[in-house]
């Protein structure tokens, strides 16, 4: 397994071994012990899985507040999409910045977004699934949406001039200014 830290200190893409043969590979995606040999100790709840059909669907910015808040290791089931976490704990040195970097089914790699990062990806292949592990449970009643286009944010999502698809609680959120923001820096 491989590490790799962010430019977001909490953030960390992980890339778990594979063992290629001539059926295919084997791949231990999710290892506690292993993360744990990394400092790496989170015990997740609820496994989430989605499929985006077209290539330049956005799902997100989204966070869950606590007490409900979330850590989330997000990997590419199928397709390729690019992931992506924005601090938005106040008081952080790195609040309002955005760290993305491309998962696919191919490459394997896997992001770890932590409770107090918004989290949201774009897909770039046909039938993209993404399947996440979480810390916590959904809780409706916490959750939380920012804009996509937050220019403030200024995410580069690849697109170019290409609008993307959204659902219509993503088409409507707010920017990061606009909310108060439920998660406060604690050090590191
Ligand atoms: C997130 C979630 C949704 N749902 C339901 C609510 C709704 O009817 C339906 C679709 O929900 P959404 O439109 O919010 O799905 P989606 O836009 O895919 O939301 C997800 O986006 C990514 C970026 C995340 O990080 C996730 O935490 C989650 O917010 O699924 C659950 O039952 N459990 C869950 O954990």
């Amino acid at each position: 397994m491989q590490i790799e830290q962010t430019s977001l200190p909490g953030v960390v893409v992980i890339t778990p071994a594979r063992f290629g043969d001539h059926r295919g590979f084997f791949s231990e995606s999710y290892s506690a012990r292993a993360l744990a040999e990394h400092g790496i100790t989170i015990e997740f709840v609820q496994d989430n899985h989605s499929l985006s059909m077209t290539p330049g669907t956005i799902r997100g910015l989204h966070f869950q507040a606590p007490p409900h808040a979330q850590d989330k290791l997000v990997r590419c089931g199928r397709g390729a999409l690019f992931d992506v976490a924005v601090d938005i704990r106040n008081g952080s040195p790195t609040y309002g910045q955005w760290f993305g970097v491309e998962l696919s089914y191919e490459n394997g790699k896997q992001l770890l977004v932590p409770a107090g990062f918004a989290h949201g990806f774009v897909t770039r292949e046909p039938e993209t699934e993404i399947i996440y592990k979480c810390s916590d449970y959904y809780a409706r009643e916490t959750e939380g949406a920012i804009a996509w286009d937050d220019p403030n944010i200024g995410i580069d999502w690849g697109l170019g001039d290409t609008a993307p698809i959204l659902s219509e609680k993503d088409a409507q959120a707010r920017s990061l200014a606009d909310l108060e923001t439920p998660f406060t820096f604690e050090g590191t």
